[in-house]
């Protein structure tokens, strides 16, 4: 098993450090274009190997596209982070081109390979990437809902004063401070719904801080986080490349589903070899499909700059 991942800054070397730690792959590459950056985060973590065991060849290349060939997992996470104050859509300039060439050069090496987006805004890069690669839609995925719904969690387990692992939450939509919808009244407590332990301001206080969770760290860090990203994204690489068949929330291509089209939202699915197997349906209410509307019409206006800058 060979798996790349480009940009070895915060969230790409975090990513890095997790697959390796779990050994997801014997070969691992990490690719960035500042000179010397990725050979020197590669080094740095095989000195590490001794310590934590593992056997992962960890090997850093400058915009080495050769030295990916192969891969059948590709995650993508270079470009700008935020500044505390901004969105991630003010990054969509700068980013875009980053994606989109990127994207080109790990297809000339690997033509079949699983695509996992990372870099923000994630709803359009992801959707840049399915517009542009030619993969078929199931092996290009974007990463938010791993997080998202592990921040759920992290808030709901302070508010209920329980473990994180107890919990089964999910957040769908967008990966925005806006456009993110924690599912709140389908979050359980070991298949106990929530909402019986918790009171309407409770809910509300833990829905808007999952939403605004990456502005938080953000405005604390100076930049934002790593961590978390880091750990959401290795969490797919592992369900896709030991074809665990797990049921998380991924950013995807809709065709309809969720009553969307031509768009990339997130929502659940079924991840294994294949990349997302199958979109699950949550029986949203009507309420909930209101707001999932208002957030594609939100991410479609992203997708239209797309258009606009003739990046698709
Ligand atoms: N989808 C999500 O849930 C999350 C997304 N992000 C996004 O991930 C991206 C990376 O964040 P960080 O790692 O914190 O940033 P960072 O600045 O630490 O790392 C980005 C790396 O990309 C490299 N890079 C830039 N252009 C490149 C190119 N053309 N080819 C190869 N490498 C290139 C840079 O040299 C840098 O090392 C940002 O866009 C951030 O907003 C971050 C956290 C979560
Ligand atoms: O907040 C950001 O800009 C980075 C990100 O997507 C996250 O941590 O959720």
């Amino acid at each position: 098993m060979k798996i790349t991942v480009i940009g070895a800054g915060a969230v790409g070397a975090t990513c890095a450090d997790n697959i390796a730690r779990k050994e997801l792959a014997e070969e691992l590459i990490l690719l960035d274009i500042r000179e010397g950056f990725a050979e020197g985060k590669a080094i740095d973590m095989m000195q590490t190997s001794a310590l934590l065991e593992f056997d992962t060849k960890i090997k850093g290349v400058t915009n080495d596209y050769a030295a990916t060939a192969d891969s059948e997992v590709v995650v993508i996470t270079s470009g700008l982070p935020r500044k505390p104050g901004m969105t991630r859509e003010e990054l969509i300039g700068t980013n875009a081109g980053i994606v989109k060439s990127v994207t080109e050069n790990v297809l000339k090496y690997s033509p079949n390979t699983i695509i996992i987006v990372v870099s923000n805004p994630m709803d359009t890069m992801n959707y840049l990437t399915l517009k542009t690669s030619g993969l078929p839609k199931n092996r290009i995925l974007g990463m938010g809902g791993a997080l998202d719904s592990a921040r759920f969690k992290y808030y709901l387990s302070q508010e209920l004063g329980c473990s994180p692992a107890d919990l089964n939450a999910v957040v769908i939509g967008g990966h925005g401070d806006t456009t993110m919808i924690p599912l709140i009244k389908h979050a359980t407590w070991n298949s106990t719904p929530v909402t019986q332990f918790l009171s309407e301001e409770q809910q509300d206080k833990i829905v808007k801080a999952t939403m605004v969770g990456g502005a938080t760290l953000t405005g604390l860090i100076g930049t934002s986080a790593w961590y978390a990203p880091g750990a959401g994204t290795a969490f797919m690489v592992e369900a896709i490349v030991r074809d665990q068949k797990k049921l998380l929330s991924c950013g995807v291509a809709l065709e309809g589903e969720y009553g969307q089209s031509d768009i990339s939202l997130v929502v659940p699915v079924v991840l294994g070899k294949n990349g997302w197997e199958k979109i699950v349906d949550y029986k949203i209410s009507a309420d909930e499909q209101a707001t999932f509307n208002k957030s594609a019409d939100a991410v479609r206006a992203m997708n239209q700059v797309l258009v606009d800058s003739k990046f698709i």
